[in-house]
């Protein structure tokens, strides 16, 4: 199986993918960080020197790379690869593959997103706390559409990612 962890940036897909790796001996993968290694450029410098279109290719050709050639995996998306190109239906296909999301509220991710925006270039413009939850309101809203339809959703506000990891667990087997 591939388990695909999908939400907003700041959901926690990141961290919680390690967790919940260790924990169910699935080896975990990063598709943000594999796009990274195959570019040999940060995500930050993709979108800089060749902006978001070109990022989007690209990030739809690794992550059917990725489905394609792992198993035993979980797997983190970014924050917006399932409202792209086709790639959360083409996900939802493959008879291997699962999908969670890992559902925050606004506060929460403003919370979370504000202290590292720096490294997310479509945040990191964004100088002020209400002007960076302003657009996540707006942003999360267009997305939620894809988020939900994730065949599993776990809410992560107020938990540590132990227990985020065992809810997952306990709605996946
Ligand atoms: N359950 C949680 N409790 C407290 N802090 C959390 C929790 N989940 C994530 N964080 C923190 O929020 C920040 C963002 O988390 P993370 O990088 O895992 O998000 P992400 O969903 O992978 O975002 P992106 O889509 O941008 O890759 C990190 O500093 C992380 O430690
Ligand atoms: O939400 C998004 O569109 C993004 C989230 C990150 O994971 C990265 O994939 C990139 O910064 C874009
Ligand atoms: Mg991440």
């Amino acid at each position: 199986m591939i388990l695909v962890l999908i939400g907003y940036m700041g959901s926690g897909k990141s961290l919680i993918g390690n967790t919940l790796a260790e924990k169910i001996g699935y080896d975990y993968l990063d598709l943000d960080a594999y796009i990274e290694e195959q570019e040999k450029k940060t995500i930050k410098d993709i979108f800089q020197d060749h902006g978001e279109i070109y990022f989007r290719k690209k990030e739809t050709i690794y992550l059917k790379e990725v489905l394609a050639n792992f198993e035993n995996t979980v797997l983190a998306l970014g924050g917006g690869t399932p409202c792209f190109a086709g790639n959360l239906e083409f996900i939802q296909q493959k008879s291997n593959a699962t999908t969670v999301y890992l559902q925050t509220s606004l506060d929460e991710l403003t919370q979370r997103l504000y202290a590292e925006k720096e490294k997310r270039p479509l945040i990191a413009h964004l100088e002020s706390h209400e002007a960076l939850k302003d657009f996540i309101r707006k942003h999360l809203f267009e997305r939620s559409f894809y988020y939900s339809q994730s065949t599993h959703k776990v809410n992560t506000d107020q938990k540590h990612p132990e227990e985020i990891s065992k809810e997952i667990q306990a709605a996946l087997f």
